[in-house]
């Protein structure tokens, strides 16, 4: 227990502030992943494996993870730095009008194409991992936007690739938010699951000011409530896949798009994108029907040798613009 009021104060301060996760549903909590500090014990300093210093699912370890990683950056890029490298990077596009134009286009929900090598549950999905390769092909085959960590954004940019960006990184600092907008971002993933109330306010605002898009990202009703009562929210992803323990059930996307909630997205204008576990026409029907305007896909697009083909087979069909062209000409 407490003893000095400093200390007091701190558990009052951290017993507030658990409460506030708690009652919005967050599972994930806050700790590096040094823990607690470690007991002096006769001539060895040990600590203890519990609760507090083990993480308790996949996303905790990762969040712990990226606490440490984001400290280092911010020490060799302060803010500071950022703000002044700000100025010269390209303005960013129009993220959400490029997923509506391409469903205008297609009459299917607009591609969000993710160039990753690897995923926290499946490990290396693509072992010829060409980033630049690979988002050249999304775009020949009619993608709307593509996804991609920080490192792989500047290169697809640089590249000559014209497709809008989304950051998709674990943020948990507004610093995240500029050094993706740096790296030529021009949307960033927002993780309810892992981010208060407070937090999606806080990023959401600074995203705008950086005039990117935020996709707000929730696998559950308790985080689609949460975020249906924010203002400012513009376009909200449904992931498939429990962040807990990555299980993936597409039925997900329809649950949660259910009763008064599609009410609601109608009225707030809010675009849904369904996240994770899509591979076949099937599938993409499925979302559709449930009311989503854009998909975000990864792997069964990533593991193809052949991306374009791969978006094709995807939505059974020809999606690219090219092919879009041809119809308009023969019509
Ligand atoms: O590779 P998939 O199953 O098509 O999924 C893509 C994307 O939805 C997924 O990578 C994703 C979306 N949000 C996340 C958050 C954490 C880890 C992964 C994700």
């Amino acid at each position: 227990m407490p003893e000095t009021p400093a200390e007091w104060k701190g558990w009052e301060e951290k017993r507030i502030q658990e409460e506030i996760i708690s009652k919005q549903g967050i599972s994930i909590r806050r700790r590096p992943p040094t823990g607690p500090p470690t007991h002096a014990c006769g001539p060895f300093d040990f600590k203890l494996q519990n609760e507090g210093n083990t993480p308790r699912n996949i996303l905790e370890e990762i969040v712990w993870n990226t606490e440490r990683e984001v400290t280092e950056m911010k020490e060799k890029t302060p803010l500071g730095a950022l703000h002044k490298a700000l100025p010269a990077v390209d303005p960013p596009r129009d993220f959400i009008g490029a997923l509506k134009a391409r469903k205008a286009e297609t009459g299917l929900p607009g591609l969000i194409a993710e160039v990753k090598k690897a995923s926290p549950s499946k490990g290396v999905i693509q072992p010829d991992f060409d980033p630049v390769r690979i988002a050249r092909g999304y775009e020949r085959g009619g993608a709307a936007c593509l996804s991609g960590s920080f490192e792989n954004l500047k290169a697809i940019r640089e590249a000559g690739v014209q497709c809008p960006l989304l950051c998709k990184e674990f943020i948990i600092d507004a610093w995240q938010l500029y050094y993706a907008r740096i790296k030529g971002a021009d949307a960033v993933l927002l993780i309810a699951a892992v981010l208060p109330d407070q937090d999606l306010l806080y990023m959401t605002k600074i995203t705008k000011a950086l005039k990117m898009a935020a996709l707000v990202e929730v696998h559950n009703a308790v985080e689609m409530d949460r975020v249906l009562r924010l203002p400012g929210i513009q376009m909200i992803g449904i992931n498939n896949r429990n962040l807990e323990n990555f299980e993936v059930d597409i039925t997900n996307t329809e649950s949660l798009l259910q009763g008064v909630r599609s009410g609601i997205i109608r009225e707030k204008e809010i675009l849904v994108v369904a996240e994770s576990g899509l591979s076949t026409p099937d599938d993409i029907a499925l979302v559709q029907n449930a009311g989503v305007s854009a998909v975000l896909v990864g792997e069964s697009l990533v593991k193809q040798d052949d991306p374009a083909a791969g978006i094709a087979s995807l939505f059974g069909k020809d999606v690219s613009r090219a092919a879009q062209k041809n119809e308009t000409i023969f019509v």
